[in-house]
């Protein structure tokens, strides 16, 4: 592996910046941008923000000339494309302005990320430190932007830069252990993952700090639906993705030139500038993935876990029933050639990228994609580096009657650290149960109506008046209440999908212009989920990596596991296994105990 520095990993701050992200653009020529900013929240509020977004000029990107610089301007634009978009209470808009588009997709290019709002964004350059000379945590952090202008905002994504921090000496720590296994340095190995697992504890305690002053209720109805990207979006007006005016999947914004379009249609034209994109999520963090890489946690399609987890290069290469069962094309147009495609007649979409080897899950591995470019790389060189699961496993099988003091401890060490990733993991299910599943069963909480129950009742009104005229609405939607009826509000946070395509609009001209890219390809209108920003169907998918990452230690009986689709019996609940000291649920203990 190359050292971090070459991934644009700090030794001290890990994903985060070595130096805070920069609070505004020096350069005057990028002042409207800034401007906007100050006014953000209140133009936002006042229904006027789109107003002012289209009385701004297209400023050129490539005049920006640092890294800081970059992520500045892609913070700036995430903050106004996503509020553009959404709106407060406002139809969603099916476009975006080309004086965001051009400049937002050329920045993410430059910095190896879609242009769409991230993980990166919002929680690695998205903050400032009250005292300059002060540490990175939780008393010492401020957030640079935020959607709704809430503290509740500033501190969910300072909570994850405070995990992002305080995670950070795991990185230097993996590598370092990566060459202690090649140099059996076994005291350098257990230094080394004592670090890693105190760093870790330290997450966990950042976590739970979540619920200090992270309103459920603000997250979930007033933070949350800005968050969404434009993937799986068809009940939010947006079946077909985005379109981002003025880039098309001919521009390229290295160059900022266009290829030969003469051979495509109007309509097709206009297809190839939709985009479909993933909401921001944590999911994108670095940080997690790289603990999952180094510990050997193996990742699956959910509800195709196997029952045991499964040594290196035994896996079956069975395809992936997923949500998500490759990566997702961005642009819809190239659906429309995925047949001729097969028979090698036309340029090739996405390929598969080379990080399957420890992560089948698609919904993981598309994640990677949200995340720069220097971290997506550090991941898949650490896929390739990795070494320390074969070497547990190795210990385990060969050397179990006759193993050494320090042999054993490495044992211990390495499911300790894995105890803690599983810890981690039944905390944000605990997290994400009570911050969005919670909060989508119960409702919004319009106690005071006036605007916003007239503007629900506009909108029921309007969509019963749709589904009499309109038979694009799938039928078993038609006339019936569903679950989803309270969330017109935010349509973007919906429980269950329930696709459509509003009349007169963008997204029905295109629908009729291409009924091969049929609505029912993006949504499954039967699956009742409770979705992520990213679209997973949440629970099952979580509590899932929690029992892989549990399964994963040395010497312990599956937690969990399916058999013909039914779950089976736990062998140890997590309560019991709370009681327990974490030393005793090591390996060595096991093995002694048999
Ligand atoms: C209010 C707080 C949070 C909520 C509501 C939340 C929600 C979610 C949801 C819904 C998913 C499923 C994927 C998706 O569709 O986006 C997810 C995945 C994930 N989240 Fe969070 N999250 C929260 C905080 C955090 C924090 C602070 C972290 C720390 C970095 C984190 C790390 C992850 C990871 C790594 C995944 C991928 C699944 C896994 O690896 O187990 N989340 N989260």
């Amino acid at each position: 592996m190359r050292s971090l520095e070459d991934y644009d990993i700090s030794p001290t701050t890990g994903f985060l910046p070595t130096e805070p992200p920069l609070r505004r653009l020096s350069d005057n020529y990028f002042q409207p941008w800034e401007d906007l900013m100050e006014d953000f929240n209140g133009l936002l509020l006042a229904g006027k923000l789109r107003q002012a977004i289209h009385k701004m000029p297209l400023l050129d990107h490539s005049r920006l000339k640092t890294v800081q610089e970059y992520r500045r301007a892609f913070l700036i634009l995430c903050m106004l494309s996503h509020s553009y978009v959404w709106g407060k209470l406002e139809k969603t808009s099916e476009t975006l302005p080309a004086n965001l588009a051009v400049p937002w997709s050329g920045i993410a290019n430059h910095l190896g990320l879609c242009p769409v709002v991230c993980h990166a964004s919002v929680v690695l350059w998205n903050y400032r430190l009250l005292d300059p000379n002060g540490p990175i945590d939780l008393s010492n952090l401020s957030a640079l932007a935020t959607y709704s202008g809430s503290l509740d905002e500033s501190w969910f994504y300072l909570v994850t830069t405070a995990i992002e921090s305080v995670g950070a000496p795991c990185l230097a720590a993996m590598v370092r252990s990566i060459n202690h296994v090649r140099e059996a340095n076994y005291q350098g190995l257990i230094d080394d993952l004592q670090t890693v697992h105190t760093a870790m504890e330290g997450m966990n305690n950042a976590l739970q700090r979540m619920f200090e002053k992270c309103d459920p209720y603000v997250f979930y109805w007033k933070i949350r639906p800005y968050l969404a990207g434009w993937e799986n979006m068809a009940e939010a007006g947006l079946p077909f993705g985005l379109i981002y005016e003025g880039v098309d999947s001919f521009w390229s914004a290295e160059t900022d030139e266009y290829a030969d379009m003469s051979h495509l249609s109007e309509g097709e034209r206009l297809l190839r500038q939709y985009r479909r994109y993933a909401g921001g999520s944590a999911a994108q963090s670095s940080l997690i993935a790289a603990l999952d890489v180094f510990l050997g946690v193996e990742h699956y399609p959910t509800g195709k876990r196997p029952q045991v987890v499964q040594k290196p290069d035994s896996r079956d290469q069975s395809d992936l029933n997923d949500r998500y069962k490759q990566l997702p094309t961005p642009n819809p147009a190239d659906e429309l050639h995925k047949s001729k495609e097969k028979s090698g007649t036309t340029t090739p979409t996405s390929e598969r990228p080379p990080f399957v080897r420890t992560n089948r899950n698609a919904f993981l591995r598309a994640m990677r994609m949200y995340m720069p470019r220097q971290h997506r790389e550090f991941l898949e060189d650490l896929e390739l580096a990795a070494n320390l699961r074969s070497f547990v496993l190795q210990l385990e099988q060969q050397q179990k009657d006759n193993l050494s003091p320090e042999e054993s401890m490495i044992l211990d060490v390495y499911n300790d650290c894995l105890t803690q990733l599983k810890v981690f993991r039944d905390k944000h299910v605990q997290i994400v149960t009570l911050y969005i599943v919670n909060q989508a069963r119960k409702g919004p909480n319009i106690a005071h109506g006036g605007f916003a129950i007239e503007k629900k009742k506009q909108q029921q009104k309007q969509e019963q008046d749709d589904s009499t005229q309109d038979d694009s609405i799938h039928p078993s939607k038609k006339g019936k209440i569903t679950t989803n009826d309270h969330n017109v509000l935010y349509p973007q946070t919906a429980l269950e999908t329930s696709p459509r395509i509003r009349k007169g609009s963008l997204s029905a001209m295109v629908s009729d212009m291409f009924p091969e890219l049929g609505l029912a390809k993006h949504v499954d209108p039967k699956t009742g989920v409770v979705r992520g920003t990213g679209g997973t169907n949440v629970l099952p998918f979580l509590k899932q990596s929690r029992d892989e990452t549990a399964d994963t230690r040395i010497g312990f009986t599956p937690t969990t596991g399916h058999q013909n689709g039914k779950s089976i019996k736990k062998s140890i609940t997590i309560a019991e296994e709370a009681a327990i000291p974490e030393r005793r649920r090591s390996w060595r203990n096991w093995f002694t105990n048999k």
